[in-house]
């Protein structure tokens, strides 16, 4: 049968990378994805951004919203202190598997959740079954049209306190109308805009953080 994509970059990170080496799992899927075939990671540009906002935010609990590959999990994973952990939410059984292997030869596989299923079912499951009190940042890279009502359905749920921190990819291209109309022009929300290009290419992009001011 033939291989995916996702099959042919988690090969290269396993022949290219050092296993344990989360840097050299990202550098292997970057040059992959850069030299051979573009895929939908954050990159290494849009990466630094997502690095800057998870060591400002330092978070105890992190939630993703589209974990694809595993590139932005081992990114976070590999920043976060002792005892803090990552859930990451990938419905694509195909892809969560890639991903789990992605995490498990990194070495970060102890400090991430792979939660399977859509995030509208997972996200009013994180406190009870997930044992989720607040989160302290999510990061937002699912299908575009889910941003907003994902971020309602967190604030529905409890799950965001006094500073939590959304960072949302890909507010140019593909775009996310509603989601920035929604938290741009909400007063509980303090959002900041980073320019930056679409992964692997020229064209411009950016990332928007949005603070949850309670
Ligand atoms: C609701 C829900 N629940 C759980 N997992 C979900 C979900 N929606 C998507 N997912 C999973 O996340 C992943 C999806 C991510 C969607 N990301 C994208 O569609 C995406 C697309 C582009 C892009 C840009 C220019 C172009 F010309 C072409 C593409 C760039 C990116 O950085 C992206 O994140 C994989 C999918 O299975
Ligand atoms: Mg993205």
């Amino acid at each position: 049968m033939n291989q995916t994509k996702e099959q042919r970059i988690l090969n290269f990170v396993l022949q290219n990378a050092v296993r344990g080496d989360p840097c050299s799992v990202l550098d292997a899927i970057d040059k992959y994805c850069s030299e051979k075939e573009w895929a939908m990671n954050v990159g290494n540009e849009k990466g630094v951004i997502l690095d800057k906002t998870v060591e400002e935010v330092s978070p105890s609990v992190a939630l993703e919203l589209g974990t694809y590959c595993g590139y932005s999990g081992v990114r976070i994973a590999r920043l976060l202190k002792a005892g803090a952990r990552l859930l990451t939410v990938e419905f694509n059984p195909e892809f969560a598997a890639i991903a789990k292997q992605m995490f498990e030869f990194a070495g970060v596989q102890d400090k991430v959740r792979l939660l399977e299923g859509p995030s509208e079912e997972i996200i009013p499951q994180l406190k009870k079954k997930y044992e989720v009190d607040t989160l302290d940042f999510v990061f937002l890279d699912h299908w575009k049209d889910r941003y907003a009502p994902d971020t309602i359905l967190l604030q529905e749920c409890n799950l965001l306190r006094k500073g939590s921190v959304l960072l949302a990819d890909n507010v140019i291209i593909p775009g996310t109308p509603e989601f920035l109309n929604y938290v741009r022009n909400n007063s509980h929300f303090q959002c900041t805009n980073y320019p930056s290009h679409l992964e692997y290419m020229k064209a411009a992009d950016a990332m928007e953080k949005a603070v949850f001011l309670g």
